[in-house]
């Protein structure tokens, strides 16, 4: 298969990371979680006494951080200054502080950079998972598929997750939290025209990884049968 790039966007445990990380590693492509690169800067302001709530103390602080993404699907990780952070980005506070840190847009322009850098150094291509991926970070990318879920749905499967966790706390948090994301004024998060919207609600997260692979593998198909015609046309053209 040709290096290819795919988008995946959606609110808040539509499962965009378990897809995206099984899709990569079934067809060999590195894999990026945007998500995690916005909250490593958040425990990073965080950590070191940034009033997260004042947009301009956050954007000086913006280009201090160093933020490494390693890509492998089967052992994403990400480190900040050096230190692994997989741990640390994923508390309560963090969860309940991203949105604002990554609606400031010197945040968004750095992290959007790097994302888009890594995406250039993928050779054999690669899944990249956010919010803003297929509207903003990539408008080129090779297929957008953007993933949603009911709120009920989604607050099931990340109740299931944070063991004894308040099902109805855990909807409230992710609706505030898709709310605030997707009314934020720069890139917030949105389907791309051309995306193909999958509802994953009645779906396993087997049914969803298979629908997203056969997308790629209609994408790529078609992709190498414009080019054999192309090339076809080009040899009969030449050989006149
Ligand atoms: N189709 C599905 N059916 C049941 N459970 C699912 C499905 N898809 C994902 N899950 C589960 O839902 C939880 C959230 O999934 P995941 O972390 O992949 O969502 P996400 O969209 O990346 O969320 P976030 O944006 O908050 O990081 C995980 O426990 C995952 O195993
Ligand atoms: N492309 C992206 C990815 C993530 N964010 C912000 C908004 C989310 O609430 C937060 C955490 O993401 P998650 O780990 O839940 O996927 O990061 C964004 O603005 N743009």
């Amino acid at each position: 298969m040709e290096s290819v790039i795919v988008a995946i966007d959606g609110p808040s445990g539509t499962g965009k990371s378990s897809t995206s990380k099984a899709v990569a590693a079934k067809l060999g492509l590195s894999y990026l979680d945007t998500g995690a690169q916005y909250r490593a800067i958040t425990w990073w302001m965080i950590s070191n006494g940034v009033d997260v709530t004042d947009a301009d103390a956050v954007a000086n602080a913006a280009g201090k951080p160093v933020i490494v993404s390693g890509t492998d699907p089967s052992r994403p990780t990400i480190t900040v200054d050096g230190v692994d952070a997989s741990g640390p980005i994923r508390t309560e506070e963090v969860t309940s502080r991203v949105s604002a840190v990554s609606a400031v847009p010197e945040v968004r322009a750095l992290i959007t950079e790097l994302q888009r850098s890594i995406a250039r150094g993928a050779e054999a291509g690669i899944v990249v998972e956010g919010r803003d991926i297929g509207t903003t970070v990539l408008p080129d990318a090779d297929l957008k598929v953007f993933l949603t879920a009911s709120p009920e749905a989604r607050a099931a499967r990340r109740s299931g997750e944070l063991k004894g966790a308040d099902v109805r706390a855990t909807q409230e948090a992710l609706v505030k939290r898709d709310a605030a994301d997707s009314s934020r004024k720069t890139s917030p998060l949105a389907k791309a025209d051309d995306a193909v919207e999958v509802d994953t609600t009645e779906l396993t997260l087997d049914q969803v990884i298979e629908c997203v692979v056969t997308l790629v593998e209609e994408h790529s198909a078609e992709a190498e049968s414009r080019r054999s015609a192309t090339e076809g046309a080009e040899k009969r053209r030449g050989g006149k």
